[in-house]
């Protein structure tokens, strides 16, 4: 999409792979963050070797000035953890153009509010939901910071917009699909960091692929059933932000949630396991929000519970196993 000017908020790796993916479809791409020596790099150097290194970037700007960046950007793109996204923006919200179309790359759901990300952007910048797209699928950022092909998923209630969003990151190794069911995208995306910190857990316990293929199946009910009480369509949920995503966080040592799991269940405190971890593992404070979110709206989330109960409660993996193999048999419907 030759010459669309956007700015990408946020210089880690999946933010500077994104800017990268938006280059290489033909944006004219300003990468923000607040490291000056990150945005130097980046711009002079066509490398970020703190959160990617080895990968040589397109050209592109790179500053720590807001409103440079998002001076006459038709395309914004927020890629910081999902807990600093509503001060970091409301601190933008003046520089923003005011027909600027706002992308939300973060998969959490914000603690005390329990609101999900496209919610939190929209109020944070003052903008109506119709301008706030989101993008979410199996999208580890350094495969695709190798250029290997992945597909994901564009949703905005406004199709127009999506689909301005979908053209401005297609490229040779980046397939976009549009929706508007932006509620179970996000969903998708959020819920399956949650199960992938359960999964890391039981493979750093020692358990193997049939709990593995268990709680990926029943997690998928578990994020399916919550979607739906939100009023998210059920065919998100087996698409490239569902299932697609669930089984690259959950089969792939690249993910953090499934490292910072297994560091957990192999015997680490969380203390350790996110200091051994290091960047953003969005499902620890998530898995709060999200539980109180379905205890709202009446929905069992077992395995979600669970996760809770181990990060932050001090249940032992084998207690959290035996719990969930203890509850009341029932017939395998799936959202039951
Ligand atoms: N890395 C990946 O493969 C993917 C990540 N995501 C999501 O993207 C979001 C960002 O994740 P990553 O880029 O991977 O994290 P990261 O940890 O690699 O980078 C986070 C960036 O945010 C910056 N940051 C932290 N606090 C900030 C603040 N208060 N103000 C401004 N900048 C701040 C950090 O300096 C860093 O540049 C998360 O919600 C994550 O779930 C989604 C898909 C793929
Ligand atoms: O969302 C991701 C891939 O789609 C990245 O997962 P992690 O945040 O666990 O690394």
């Amino acid at each position: 999409m030759s010459g669309v000017r956007a700015a990408v908020l946020g210089s880690g790796s999946w933010g500077t792979t994104f800017a990268m993916v938006m280059a290489d479809a033909g944006c004219d791409v300003t990468l923000w963050g607040r490291d000056e020596a990150v945005a130097r790099e980046v711009a002079e150097q066509h490398s970020n070797t703190k959160y990617l290194p080895g990968v040589e970037l397109p050209p592109m700007s790179a500053t720590t000035d807001a409103a440079a960046a998002l001076a006459g950007a038709r395309i914004v793109v927020v890629a910081i953890p999902s807990q600093v996204s509503r001060v970091t923006l409301e601190g933008l919200r003046e520089h923003l153009e005011p027909d600027a179309v706002v992308v939300s790359l973060m998969k959490g759901v914000e603690l005390s509010t329990d609101k999900r990300m496209s919610q939190v952007v929209s109020e944070a910048l003052d903008i109506p939901l119709e301008r706030v797209a989101v993008v979410s699928g199996p999208n580890l950022a350094k495969e695709i910071a190798a250029r290997q092909p992945t597909a994901t998923v564009v949703a905005c209630p406004d199709e127009d917009n999506a689909r301005l969003v979908a053209e401005a990151c297609s490229n040779t190794y980046f397939r976009p699909y549009t929706n508007t069911d932006v509620v179970g995208v996000e969903l998708c995306g959020a819920v399956k960091n949650v199960i992938a910190l359960a999964i890391g857990m039981a493979q750093g316990r020692g358990f193997g692929w049939n709990t593995t293929a268990t709680v990926i199946t029943r997690g998928l009910v578990e994020i399916t059933r919550l979607g739906r009480a939100l009023g998210a369509q059920p065919e998100t949920f087996a698409g490239l932000a569902g299932m697609g995503d669930l089984v690259a966080t959950c089969a792939s040592p690249l993910s953090r949630n499934h490292t910072l799991g297994k560091h957990i269940g192999q015997g680490m405190t969380l203390d350790e396991a996110l200091v051994a971890t290091g960047t953003t593992a969005e499902g620890v404070k998530s898995s709060r929000s999200v539980l109180e979110l379905a205890e709202k709206h009446g929905v069992d989330m077992p395995i979600t519970a669970g996760v809770v109960a181990v990060l932050h409660e001090g249940l032992s993996v084998e207690e959290m196993a035996r719990a969930l193999l203890s509850r009341p048999q029932k017939a395998e419907g799936v959202v039951s």
